[in-house]
C-alpha cells in the first residue's frame, strides 16, 4: 500500500552543532525516530531550554488548563514582528483579549456563511484559470492565489490583481525561506551582529513590502474611517456598507479608553489575518490535492459525492456541509500535514512534567505534527484513510490527539472560515477535474513557518467531461 511521504527520520539524536549546520533548511529534518513515540523529550540549546511536550493530558494542561502560565513564546514574536507588529497571533494577557474580542464577531459561524458567496467567486475565478493549467505543472501557486485571494475579498473587499499578488507572496516567500534561519540563531545564543546579518536584512526587507501592500489598501479606509468619526455622514454610510472585516476594525473602540484603533495596529491585525489566513488554508489545500492524486479511488469516491449533492442543488453553504467526504480528506490531510507543525509557548514559573523539572523561561514546543503521527495515539499513523473519522474505532479520542487548529482559548478564529474555503474549492476541482500525480512526481516536505511542499506539485489535469466524451 502506498504511503504518503513524510521525511525519513535520523535513526538518532543529532548533535547540536549538526543540528544548526545542516538542518536549517527545514525543522522536520531534525526529527529522530524516537521522536514519534515520545510522550516529552528535552533539549538543552545554547540559548535556551526547550521541552517537547506530545502527552495529551500534559497538552491540555498548557494549552487549556494553565492557560496563563504558558503564554505564546517571545521567540515567535521576535520571529514574526517585523510582518505582524503586535498582532493577536504573538500578544498575550490583556492585549491578546482585547484584540481576540475586537476580532471574535468577525469569524462567528453566521458571518462566514455570509462569506461563501465571496469565496466562491474567487473559487469561480480559480477554475477560470485552471483551463490554462499545463500538464505537470505546479498548482502549489494556485493554491496560494487563491487562499490569499479569499482574504483579500473577505477581508479587505477588494480583488487581488496577479502583478500585485505576485509582488506579496513572492514577499512571503523570501520572508518564510529566511525565518527558519534566524530562528536558530536565537535559539543558539548568537551574538546580535550575527542575528542581523543578510539573510536578516533580506527578511526584513520582505516584511516591508507585504506591509506596505498592505498600508496602501488600509489607508484610504482608515482615512474615511477617520472622517466619519469627525462628522461626515456619507464616510460613516460608506464605511458600514462594507460589511467586511475591516470595517469592523474601524468602527471598533477601545472598552476603556474609547479610543479607535491607531493605523498600525490595523495594518498589524489585517497583515496577521493575511498571513495567518492564507498560508495555512493554501498549504492545507495542496497537500489535500496530492492525496487525493495519490488514491485515485478516494478521489473517485468524493468525487461522486459531489456530483451527487450537487444534482440536488447548487454549491451552498448546505451543499458543502453535505459533502462529508470531502470535509474528511481534508481533516486527514490536516492530520497527516498540519501547517502549524508546532506550537510554541514559555514556562513563566519553573514547573514540573513527568520527570522533567522546567525552569522558568523554558520554552515549551506542542508538535500537532508528532501527535498526529504518534504510534500510540493513531492505528496507521503514517497512512491516508479519511474514512476513519467516520469509523468508530479511533484508538485515542480526536479532543485528544487531533489539533491541527490548536486547543483551548488560543484556538484559531478562523477554524470555521479555513473548513468552508477548503471543501469548496476542494468541491470545485473534484467536480470538473480528473488530476494525477506528473510522472515520477513526489513532493518533499519541508517545515517553516508552515509545512509546504518544498519542490511543490506537479499535477495532471484532465477536464471530466473531456474523459466521458
Ligand atoms: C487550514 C487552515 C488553518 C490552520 C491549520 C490554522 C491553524 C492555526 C493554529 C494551530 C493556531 C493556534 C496557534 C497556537 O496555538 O500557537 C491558529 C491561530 C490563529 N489562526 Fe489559524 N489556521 C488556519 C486558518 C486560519 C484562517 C483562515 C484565519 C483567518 C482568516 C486564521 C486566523 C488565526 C488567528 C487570528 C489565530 C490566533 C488566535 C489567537 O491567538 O487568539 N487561521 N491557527
Amino acid at each position: 500500500m502506498t504511503c504518503p511521504v513524510f521525511p525519513k527520520p535520523a535513526k538518532s539524536k543529532a548533535s547540536l552543532w549538526k543540528v544548526f549546520f545542516t538542518k536549517r533548511r527545514s525543522w522536520l529534518d531534525a526529527l529522530y525516530e524516537r521522536s514519534y513515540g515520545m510522550k516529552m523529550g528535552e533539549y538543552k540549546l545554547p540559548g535556551l531550554r526547550l521541552y517537547m511536550v506530545n502527552q495529551p493530558e500534559l497538552v491540555r494542561r498548557i494549552m487549556v488548563q494553565e492557560v496563563g502560565n504558558f503564554p505564546k513564546n517571545r521567540l515567535l514574536g521576535d520571529i514574526l514582528e517585523p510582518l505582524l507588529g503586535e498582532s493577536i497571533f504573538t500578544t498575550n494577557g490583556e492585549q491578546w483579549q482585547k484584540q481576540r474580542n475586537m476580532l471574535d464577531p468577525a469569524f462567528k459561524h453566521a458571518r462566514v456563511q455570509q462569506v461563501f458567496g465571496l469565496m466562491q467567486d474567487a473559487a469561480n475565478d480559480m477554475l477560470a484559470r485552471l483551463e490554462h493549467h499545463r500538464p505537470g505543472q505546479d498548482i502549489d501557486p494556485e493554491m496560494t492565489y487563491v487562499t490569499a485571494d479569499i482574504i483579500f475579498r473577505t477581508i479587505m473587499s477588494t480583488q487581488l490583481p496577479p502583478d500585485q499578488a505576485n509582488r506579496i507572496l513572492e514577499a512571503f516567500v523570501r520572508f518564510q525561506a529566511e525565518s527558519p534561519k534566524l530562528a536558530l540563531r536565537k535559539m543558539f545564543n548568537l551574538p546580535g551582529w550575527l542575528q542581523r546579518g543578510r539573510s536578516e536584512r533580506k527578511r526584513l526587507q520582505a516584511a516591508q513590502e507585504i506591509r506596505t501592500a498592505i498600508e496602501d489598501i488600509v489607508r484610504p479606509r482608515y482615512r474615511q474611517a477617520e472622517a466619519a468619526r469627525a462628522g461626515c455622514p456619507q464616510s460613516r454610510a460608506a464605511l458600514e456598507q462594507q460589511q467586511d472585516i475591516l470595517s469592523s476594525l474601524l468602527l471598533t473602540t477601545d472598552n476603556t479608553t474609547g479610543q479607535p484603533f491607531s493605523f498600525s495596529e490595523i495594518v498589524d491585525q489585517i497583515s496577521m489575518l493575511f498571513l495567518a489566513g492564507h498560508e495555512t488554508s493554501a498549504s492545507a489545500l495542496t497537500w489535500s490535492l496530492y492525496l487525493l492524486a495519490l488514491y485515485p479511488e478516494v478521489q473517485e469516491d468524493a468525487h461522486a459525492e459531489v456530483v451527487r449533492v450537487l444534482e440536488q442543488q447548487p454549491m451552498s453553504v448546505e451543499a458543502i456541509r453535505k459533502m462529508v467526504l470531502v470535509r474528511d480528506i481534508f481533516r486527514e490531510a490536516l492530520r497527516l500535514y498540519p501547517p502549524v507543525g508546532f506550537l510554541s509557548r514559555e514556562c513563566t514559573h519553573a514547573t514540573d512534567m513527568r520527570d522533567k523539572h522546567m525552569p522558568a523561561g523554558s520554552s515549551v514546543m506542542i508538535s500537532p505534527w508528532l501527535i498526529h503521527r504518534h504510534q500510540e495515539f493513531w492505528d496507521n499513523p503514517h497512512g491516508f484513510d479519511p474514512y476513519r473519522f467516520t469509523g468508530k474505532n479511533l484508538k485515542t479520542p480526536l479532543s485528544k490527539s487531533y489539533l491541527p487548529f490548536g486547543a483551548g482559548p488560543r484556538v484559531c478564529i478562523g477554524a470555521a472560515f479555513a473548513q468552508q474555503e477548503a471543501s469548496l474549492i476542494l468541491a470545485s476541482i473534484l467536480r470538473d477535474y480528473r488530476f494525477t500525480l506528473a510522472e515520477g512526481f513526489a513532493p518533499q516536505p519541508v517545515g517553516r513557518l508552515t509545512i509546504r511542499s518544498e519542490n511543490g506539485l506537479q499535477l495532471v489535469l484532465t477536464r471530466r467531461e473531456q474523459q466521458q466524451s
